[in-house]
């Protein structure tokens, strides 16, 4: 079953004058793992936030899980989780790790609800898996930036969702935290959740068959599958720069 389907997508961001994904076709089913690549600024994070409902289509069809974005931008957003690329905590943020990773849920129980024995278990096993318990307690703006990081992932992995978007999920970690992360991510993909990633570093990708798609000024320039070591040769002869 196709959890994103993508038509000939044009999307825009407000007040921009000239469309930033032109023309753009992705279908992704169950349990795929792909790797979006491409030069800076050819809308790689543009796409997943296409996915996501957060930037308006404004042409072309898309359906995530099922759900049309533009009609139900909020109902997707509950169904994907999306690690963004850019986050700063401010040391004074009045959040402990641990409940960053439970906002996780509040798409499931509502803002002004408590969290139920799901919620807790689903918050339990998302820190365990991510091996941050040592951090729950602490404020999220006194961690490093990798901690940051993994805390934002544990969140995402919390939420239960049907996708998994990342964007540079690697920038901030450590060489063990990326193999450690890669093979979370690759569990995930394993056990049915499509998961897709922007990402320019090639060290850290699964040891399995990935689908790679190389986007250039709006629209994909390659899209196949291929072995994770040769992900580096077709990105540097797709990603040309016109
Ligand atoms: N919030 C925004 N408002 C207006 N234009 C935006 C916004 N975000 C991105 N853009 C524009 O959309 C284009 C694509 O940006 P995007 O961030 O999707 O590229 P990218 O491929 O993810 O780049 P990078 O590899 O540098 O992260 C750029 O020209 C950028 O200026």
């Amino acid at each position: 079953m196709e959890l994103i389907e993508l038509t000939d997508i044009y999307t825009a961001y407000e007040g921009g004058d000239k469309p930033v994904i032109k023309g753009l076709s992705l279908d992704v089913k169950k349990g795929e793992y792909v790797l979006i690549g491409g030069p800076n600024g050819a809308g790689k994070t543009t796409l997943l936030e296409s996915i996501n409902g957060m930037v308006k289509i404004t042409h072309g069809g898309a359906k995530v899980c099922g759900i049309d974005v533009n009609k139900a931008g909020n109902e997707v957003r509950k169904k994907v989780g999306y690690v963004i690329q850019n986050f700063y905590f401010d040391p004074f943020t009045p959040f402990t790790a641990g409940q960053v990773v439970m906002m996780g849920r509040y798409g499931r129980m509502g803002f002004f609800r408590w969290p139920k024995k799901e919620d807790y278990q689903a918050v339990e096993k998302a820190i365990r898996l991510l091996g941050i318990e040592d951090l729950v307690n602490k404020p999220i703006g006194t961690l490093s930036g990798g901690q940051q990081q993994k805390v934002m992932i544990a969140q995402n992995v919390a939420k239960e969702p049907d996708i998994m978007l990342l964007d540079e999920p690697f920038s901030n970690l450590d060489f063990h935290a990326r193999e450690f992360i890669t093979k979370v991510l690759e569990d995930l993909s394993g056990k049915g959740m499509p998961v897709i990633m922007v990402s320019h570093a090639f060290d850290d990708l699964p040891d399995r068959k990935i689908r790679m798609v190389i986007m250039n000024e709006g629209k994909i320039s390659y899209d196949d599958t291929c072995d994770s070591n040769e992900v580096e040769g077709i990105v540097r002869k797709a990603s040309r720069v016109n």
